[in-house]
């Protein structure tokens, strides 16, 4: 039996029954009219409509998960089906002068119809307005995704703008300072030529593990782009946050990275700067947070070091 004919058997044979019974009852009240007397706009305007309203009811069907709101819309369409049923019937069966019942037969089930549909597409609406939230919410969480990096667990630059607006937004409202600091590897590139890509891959990983020890529990760090990260540091003054930036140099330094060809050292080093927020927006700070790591990468490596 096809699935659709399985879920809703008792529905759809009630309604076959019931069609065939108004049948019955025309069959045994009246009489066949003569194929002269059928009007053949008639049949095919109500006729076409029933089966219409049979072709809706199958798409519904076909369409919805089985449950009350597909109750009501086929309850809906099966009362409007039997109406339009009854009205063919009566082009090709004469009933005797006096019988009213077929009129009941034929406008009786139309209103009720029409109540049944209206409260289905009612609580259809609800449910479309159910679900279009859902979805607005794993957009949000993939558009979210989006904002992560795909080689290390960090946030992607863009990333790193939202948390700072929202970072300087917060300092503002609590009073207390904030701080940047930028660390980028000495000759990244080199190294990427000299061990290749997949190398400098893993340097970045053990990088970033690196970092993330060595950063305190408020602390958020991003990855701005290739070599260049940047540490979100709340509630930190000036002079801590250049504590901090040297600190990460000289983790960066002390890192005893083991290439996984032949096991050799690579020796690692970064440069570092660190701004403390003004009263500004985010992208000025981080504008000036580039820029003092220019400075900084400018100056002698041995006073830097
Ligand atoms: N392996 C790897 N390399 C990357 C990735 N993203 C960027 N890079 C490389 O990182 C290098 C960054 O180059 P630069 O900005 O000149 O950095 P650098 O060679 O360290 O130069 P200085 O910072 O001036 O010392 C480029 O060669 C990029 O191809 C990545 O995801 N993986």
């Amino acid at each position: 039996m096809p699935p659709l004919l399985k879920l809703h058997a008792w529905k759809l044979a009630g309604l076959l029954l019931l069609a065939n019974l108004g049948l019955l009852a025309h069959l045994i009240a009246g009489s066949i009219k003569p194929t002269s007397l059928w009007n053949w706009t008639d049949i095919l305007g109500e006729g076409g409509s029933a089966l219409l309203v049979l072709l809706w009811i199958g798409l519904l069907l076909k369409s919805r998960p089985a449950g009350s709101v597909t109750n009501l819309l086929f309850f809906g369409l099966a009362c409007l089906f039997f109406s339009l049923w009854m009205d063919s019937v009566d082009e090709f069966v004469q009933l005797p002068a006096g019988v009213g019942w077929d009129k009941w037969l034929e406008s009786g089930p139309m209103p009720v119809g029409f109540v049944l549909m209206t409260l289905g597409i009612y609580h259809w609406h609800r449910e479309q307005l159910a679900i279009s939230a859902q979805m607005e919410k794993r957009e949000r969480l993939f558009r979210e995704h989006r904002l992560f990096d795909k080689l290390t667990p960090l946030g992607t630059a863009d990333y790193l703008r939202l948390q700072v607006q929202q970072a300087l937004q917060q300092s503002r409202e609590e009073g207390q300072p904030l701080a940047l600091a930028i660390l980028d590897l000495d000759g990244f590139g080199r190294l990427n030529r000299e061990h290749g890509h997949a190398e400098g891959d893993r340097v970045l990983q053990s990088l970033t593990q690196l970092l993330l020890l060595n950063l305190r529990r408020q602390d958020l760090l991003c990855r701005l782009a290739g070599d260049r990260f940047v540490a979100l540091l709340p509630a930190t003054g000036a002079q801590q946050a250049q504590q901090i930036a040297g600190e990460l140099q000289e983790a960066v330094r002390h890192l005893a990275y083991r290439s996984s060809r032949n096991g050799e050292r690579l020796r690692l080093s970064a440069c570092v700067a660190s701004v403390l927020a003004q009263d500004e927006d985010g992208e000025s700070l981080l504008r000036r947070l580039n820029l003092a790591l220019a400075h900084a990468k400018q100056a002698p490596a041995v006073k830097r070091a």
